[in-house]
């Protein structure tokens, strides 16, 4: 059975708590910073250099010294990532107790969320995960996506995102709009940048559906 729920979590103004200081840990802060955490405590004896020029540049806060069960108490989002497995154990325990989501990097059915891998695109964003049965498998088809969705997807997905919000306001029939819609999802890769004029768009797209539907 896959025993994962898949969702998309707006992280500003939450206090997420990582607890290590290593590649692992800089890994999980790294895409907490991507995805606009603003609250973002690292607790550990030992930091890499990447997470002490964050800190140092104001991105995070760090705490050099060794987690105490209370530190759970203070995170909404936490995340064991030492190379502890008692310590992790631990940290999963009191977040469970705390009610709170936990990661644990080392072991991945004792927390109750894993990561997945990534492709941001501006507001697009491709995630894959094996509910942790393969990382390498996830990190390659990652890199496949990323190919096949490179960064003109950001302008796509913005033009996309324009033209929805004129739709909405423009058509009121429902199953027109959603068939404008539909259709303008397929047709954006395809088309240039220069092609900015949105209600010009908008009126052929119209004008496509008509011809379809007659
Ligand atoms: C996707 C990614 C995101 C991220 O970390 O943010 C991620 N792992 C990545 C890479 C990666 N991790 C590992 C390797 C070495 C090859 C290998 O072991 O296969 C590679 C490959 C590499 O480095 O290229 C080792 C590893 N990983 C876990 C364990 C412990 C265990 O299995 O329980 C061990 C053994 C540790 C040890 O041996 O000590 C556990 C987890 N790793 C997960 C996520 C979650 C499940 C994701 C899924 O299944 O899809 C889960 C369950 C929990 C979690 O961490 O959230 C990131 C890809 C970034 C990218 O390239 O896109
Ligand atoms: N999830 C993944 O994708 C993945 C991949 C590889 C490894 N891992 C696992 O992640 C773990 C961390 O890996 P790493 O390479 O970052 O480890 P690391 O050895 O580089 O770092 C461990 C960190 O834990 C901190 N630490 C130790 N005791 C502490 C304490 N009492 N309080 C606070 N901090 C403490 C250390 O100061 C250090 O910063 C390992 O257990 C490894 O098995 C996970």
């Amino acid at each position: 059975m896959n025993g994962y729920y898949p969702v998309m979590l707006k992280l500003q103004g939450i206090r997420c708590i990582v607890v290590g200081g290593g590649p692992i840990a800089e890994r999980k802060v790294l895409g907490l910073l991507e995805a606009g955490a603003d609250q973002v405590t690292v607790i550990a004896l030992v930091f890499t250099p990447q997470l002490e020029e964050l800190a140092h540049a104001g991105h995070i806060e760090t705490e050099a010294r060794a987690y105490a069960s209370e530190d759970a108490l203070a995170a909404r989002l936490l995340f064991a990532a030492t190379d502890q497995a008692e310590l992790n154990r631990q940290i999963a325990l009191d977040g469970e107790q705390a009610g709170i989501w936990v990661n644990r990097a080392d072991e991945a059915e004792a927390g109750t969320f894993i990561n997945p891998s990534v492709v941001r695109r501006g507001e697009l964003v491709v995630t894959v995960s094996a509910s942790g049965a393969s990382p390498a498998l996830s990190s390659r088809i990652r890199e496949e996506l990323a190919q096949r969705y490179g960064p003109e997807y950001i302008g796509i997905t913005a033009r996309l995102k324009e033209l929805r919000e004129r739709v909405k306001l423009t058509i009121g029939d429902r199953g027109l709009r959603r068939e404008v819609l539909k259709l303008a999802a397929h047709e954006a890769p395809w088309q240039g940048e220069e092609d900015g004029d949105i209600d010009a768009w908008i009126k052929r797209l119209i004008a496509a559906t008509d011809r379809r539907n007659t």
